[in-house]
């Protein structure tokens, strides 16, 4: 990582962060309820821990050394919501990892240009802030530092609301691999897993608080039929551009960046599968999150989790499709066919338009991809800066920093959770206004948002 701390990249003309001071924005329902949900829900896990066996009455020292350092964390997390109720000014990291020159000198330059608290500050970049707190509160202690505040309460749990699409994901993936499809089914099947890909979107759990885990089989899509009557959800659908460029891709790289763990993960997994059994990737590059980010973000841990879960799931119901499905997927990391890599660019404060400058050595390393494929909502919002964009403005505008000459063709795959939306149709965003007012931020609306490489 640089040593040299940039501030974040200026806004263009005419544009202002979203901020959780502006009234009739996700970003203030966001802060104002989402937020402390989220806060209050880490500190009930963290509060059941302490509660559950060894911690309750502790018969060691290092047990009552534990249950003291859980207690801290706990008072701390209360402290945050208290602070950000109250619109109270951010605090400077304190601990060592590397990053928190980063997060301290973009919090100085951001609060020499006006108030630094909660609702005031970027979204973006307080939103960031709080998830890195979070894992800050873990790593200064001496017996939580590794543990993953989301992990074993909400990404664990969430699982078993979804294995029964997973299986039927699997057995479609078997079916068309083990049928000689023509150029148009083979297009048609690319398509699918693409759009599969899209709504997998749909299952995060930083949106989903209170959705039954038995609930989630049925917002996932499984079958082609579902996702036909989805296709009119699609707000930008730029499929078939994505897929004239995947069919000019032979042998190549892949880089996903990816989202959500559980179902989502798995659809990238799928997606990934098939690229190259279809002989479009050699090497396909999955890029997870170094901590825990916002609540269900892909950490490596969640990666091996998932697949560990899934076979065990297999077995346990004589799944053999699926059990040999995870076997492949573990040989194809196993001959690096597959490669999982955490860089922690992602879970800085910047928007991804300074990926070149602020990310020089991950950007050297994406631009040998063919293709880059960013995940979900948090990602789209870091591709666009987080920015007030009209609707209209062009995706090239838009990603800014990222139409540089080097970056590979990108996609956005994204349900939409968040105010920004760009490169829609003049008349468009007042229609779908009137469709259905909260199409910006409930998740029933997509987008598959392409961009070529930039012509020199
Ligand atoms: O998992 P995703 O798709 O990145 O969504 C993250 C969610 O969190 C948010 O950042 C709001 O908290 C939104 O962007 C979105 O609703």
């Amino acid at each position: 990582m640089s040593s040299n701390y940039e501030p974040l990249a200026p806004y263009p003309p005419g544009t202002s962060p979203l901020r959780g001071a502006m009234k009739d924005t996700f970003a203030y329902s966001t802060v104002k309820e989402r937020l402390p949900v989220i806060l209050t829900k880490c500190v009930d896990t963290l509060s059941r821990e302490l509660h559950a066996r060894t911690l309750a009455a502790p018969s060691s020292p290092a047990d009552a050394e534990k249950a003291a350092e859980a207690k801290h964390i706990i008072a701390e997390i209360s402290k945050l919501v208290y602070e950000l109720q109250r619109d109270r000014p951010l605090q400077p990291l304190t601990d060592t990892e590397e990053d928190v020159g980063v997060w301290n000198a973009t919090l100085a330059s951001l609060a020499a240009k006006g108030p630094a608290t909660w609702y005031q500050l970027p979204w973006l970049f307080i939103e960031c802030y709080l998830y890195r707190k979070i894992h800050e509160l873990f790593i200064l202690t001496v017996h939580w530092k590794e543990y993953d505040i989301f992990a074993t309460q909400q990404k664990e749990t969430s699982f078993s609301g979804s294995v029964k699409s997973m299986e039927e994901l699997a057995k479609h993936l078997r079916d068309v691999q083990t049928r000689t499809l023509n150029d148009d089914e083979q297009k048609t099947v690319l398509r699918e897993f693409v759009h599969f890909c899209l709504w997998g979107n749909q299952t995060d759990l930083s949106l989903l608080q209170d959705v039954a885990h038995a609930d989630m089989h049925k917002m996932q899509q499984t079958s082609a039929a579902g996702l036909k009557q989805l296709e009119e959800k699609v707000i930008v659908n730029d499929t078939q551009a994505l897929l004239q460029e995947i069919e000019g891709i032979t042998a190549g790289r892949v880089d996903i960046i990816m989202d959500n763990a559980g179902f989502e993960l798995y659809s990238d997994l799928i997606l990934a599968d098939w690229l190259v059994h279809a002989g479009v990737a050699k090497l396909v590059v999955f890029h997870a999150k170094r901590i825990g980010w916002f609540v269900s973000d892909t950490t490596s841990r969640d990666f091996h989790w998932t697949l560990d879960a899934i076979q065990k799931h297999a077995k346990a119901i004589g799944d053999d499709n699926l059990d040999s499905r995870i076997e492949r997927w573990r040989g194809l990391l196993a001959a690096g066919t597959w490669r999982l890599q955490v860089d922690p660019f992602w879970t800085l404060p910047y928007p991804f338009w300074q990926i070149p400058t602020a990310g020089a050595e991950l950007y050297a390393d994406i631009c040998k991809s063919q293709l880059l494929i960013f995940k979900g909502d948090l990602n789209y919002r870091k591709c666009v800066y987080d920015l007030d964009w009209k609707t209209t403005t062009s995706v090239e505008d838009a990603l800014g920093g990222l139409c540089d000459a080097r970056t590979p063709p990108l996609v956005m795959l994204r349900t939409c959770k968040s105010d920004p939306a760009v490169g829609l149709r003049a008349g468009q965003a007042e229609e779908l206004d009137r469709a259905d007012p909260k199409w910006r931020v409930n998740g029933k609306w997509g987008m598959i948002q392409f961009r070529p490489r930039t012509q020199t």
